[in-house]
């Protein structure tokens, strides 16, 4: 937890590729340590290569390079070595499964934490992230039987139940409406305050990306356009050379950053 002197975890990335067969998306990838406690937002045009590397992180596709947790090279470790690790949100809802949504947080908990907990403390934490998640009263729904929001926010719970040192999350709130975006991206926030975990989040929508990341990385062309603070990354000139439009960054009332784009070019 940040402010005990406690040191935080570091996810280091250098000189990283990642390809479909021949195809190079990533090429030469280095990023300054990803650190614990932190969200960075990962953004960037449709076809930038961000899944790509969040699938790379996840030990989901072959990566060439250096992925380090602390002092853990990623890179190499099976998936389920990874997986003791990161946890990977992707976009792509799963398949309709036969379960409930408790009995489904229950058994992402239970593959990552198995034997460590106690029945009690395993449905506690369960019941905890689906509380978090504003959906304890689906918790005795068939996953079959959710919207699709009600099936992101199931999803979510199951991330989130595991208690990652890195979580990614790949626009976890595409299918959600505007309360629960809000809702979401608080909770991933506070989450990785208080546990001090690595949230790297694809999003699309940059003003949620400026208010609730301290960091952004920008991709264009599986390559980094820009990285640094919301303020730093998201600028009309970046804006315009990865993007292609042209816009303008200002501040509402409260203080967040708004981007308000007048034109494609
Ligand atoms: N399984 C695959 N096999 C071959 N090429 C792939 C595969 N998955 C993605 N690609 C290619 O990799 C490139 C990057 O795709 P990726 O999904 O990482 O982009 P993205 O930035 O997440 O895009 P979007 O915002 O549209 O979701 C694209 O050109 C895509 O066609």
């Amino acid at each position: 937890m940040q402010g005990t002197g406690e040191t935080l975890p570091q996810l280091h990335i250098g000189g990283l590729h990642v390809g479909y067969g021949r195809r190079r998306i990533i090429e030469a990838l280095d990023l300054p340590a990803l650190e614990g406690g932190t969200v960075t937002a990962l953004i960037g045009p449709n076809a930038a290569g961000k899944t790509t590397l969040l699938r790379a992180l996840a030990g989901l596709v072959p990566a060439k390079g250096s992925i380090r947790l602390d002092d853990v090279e990623l890179t190499g470790l099976s998936v389920a070595g990874h997986a003791r690790h990161v946890t990977y949100m992707p976009q792509a809802l799963p398949q309709r499964v036969a379960l409930t949504v408790f009995e489904a947080t229950l058994s992402a908990l239970m593959s990552s934490r198995g034997g460590a907990l106690s029945t009690a403390d395993a449905h506690a934490r369960a019941l905890d992230a689906l509380a978090r998640l504003g959906i304890s009263d689906l918790a005795m729904r068939g996953l079959d039987e959710l919207s699709g929001g009600q099936r992101q926010l199931a999803s979510l719970a199951q991330s989130i139940v595991r208690e990652p040192a890195v979580l990614l999350l790949d626009e976890p709130t595409s299918a959600l409406d505007i309360h629960h975006q809000l809702r979401v991206m608080q909770l991933v926030a506070e989450l990785a305050r208080e546990r001090s975990i690595i949230v790297v989040i694809v999003l699309h929508d940059i003003a949620q990306a400026a208010r609730y990341a301290q960091r952004v990385v920008v991709l264009q062309n599986g390559a980094v356009a820009a990285d640094g603070t919301p303020e730093a990354a998201i600028t009309p000139e970046t804006l315009a050379r990865v993007y292609r439009v042209e816009a303008r960054v200002e501040r509402c009332s409260h203080g967040f950053l708004q981007v308000i784009v007048d034109r494609a070019v």
